[in-house]
């Protein structure tokens, strides 16, 4: 037997940089839960007990520490970027960094219809993720997402027309809600080293606000046919919106909300369009997957 594959790192690695800025008096602050993982020639580690080849993860979390205090922590793609090019700048055997760089909401308060100097809250679970893999000889490929970005709409999404055979009991619909939460990927092209991901630096936090705002209009305006019609009309803007991107991809829960049939109860209606009380299912949910690439 022989190591087909490895890497070895600190996951969960939290890190919080409050940035002060004197000339405005205001404060911000970044807080991301990071995760970094080596490869190279590392296989005698596991083969032969050869610790003379192992960065320690506790090494490795410090790292992570120290490159957050001399580097900027934002956008997440050049904090990410610049741990990944690190590990390979700095150990001749290793080859490879995959970086994970989760960033958590910390929204400025606005207190009095004025933005706070320095207090700020967690409206909502969403994440702001980036993964950079730097390979030596080979840059570095970023890939942006937003994740955990729960949304609901209460009409405007049907589904209909689709196969009916012995295995078919669901009714079709031409009035859903429809909820889901967003996980939306859209891959750069590849950097040839970290001076080209920092020339793209004023490129990272626009593609990211763009995301987001083609995901939520297109989720509230479109007269969604299915899942699937929809994600696929996301991934086609986000590609014309965001030039250096060369794919764009979605993974959508179907998080259903079953109508009601109260009939037995005195004929009460509730389903179709008398349809008001609603069951949210937390499980099974429908799971609807798609890569859409520019060429
Ligand atoms: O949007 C949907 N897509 C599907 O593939 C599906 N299957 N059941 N309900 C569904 N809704």
């Amino acid at each position: 037997p022989h190591v087909a594959a490895a890497r070895y790192g600190k996951d969960n690695v939290r890190v919080c940089k409050v940035h002060r800025d004197p000339s405005t008096n205001t404060q911000t602050v970044t807080e991301m839960t990071v995760c970094c993982l080596l490869e190279g020639d590392i296989s005698t580690s596991y083969t032969r007990a050869d610790n003379s080849v192992v960065v320690a993860t506790d090494s490795i979390k410090n790292t992570i520490y120290i490159l957050a205090k001399q580097h900027p922590v934002t956008p997440p793609e050049l904090f990410a970027s610049t741990v990944a090019s690190h590990f390979i700048e700095r150990y001749a055997h290793i080859h490879a960094a995959h970086v994970r760089v989760v960033t958590h909401r910390w929204t400025r308060m606005n207190i009095d219809g004025k933005p706070h100097p320095h207090s700020f809250l967690r409206d909502g679970e969403e994440k702001r993720t980036v993964e950079a893999v730097a390979r030596r000889d080979a840059g570095i490929s970023v890939a942006s997402s937003i994740q955990g970005l729960t949304v609901l709409k209460s009409t405007g999404s049907a589904f209909h027309g689709f196969v009916r055979d012995e295995f078919t009991t669901l009714p079709e619909t031409w009035d859903r809600i429809l909820s889901t939460d967003v996980d939306a990927t859209w891959k750069w092209s590849t950097f040839a080293n970290l001076k080209a991901v920092q020339a793209s630096v004023p490129k990272f936090d626009k593609a990211w606000e763009s995301a987001r705002d083609i995901t939520l209009k297109l989720f509230a305006e479109d007269d969604s046919a299915s899942v699937q019609a929809t994600m696929y009309k996301m991934c086609e803007q986000i590609l014309a919106a965001v030039p250096d991107v060369d794919s764009v991809v979605y993974s959508l829960p179907n998080k259903h909300y079953f109508e009601l049939d109260l009939s037995w109860h005195k004929g009460l209606k509730n389903t179709g369009k008398d349809a008001e009380v609603y069951v949210p299912q937390s499980s099974p949910n429908g799971l609807i997957k798609c890569e859409v690439s520019r060429s």
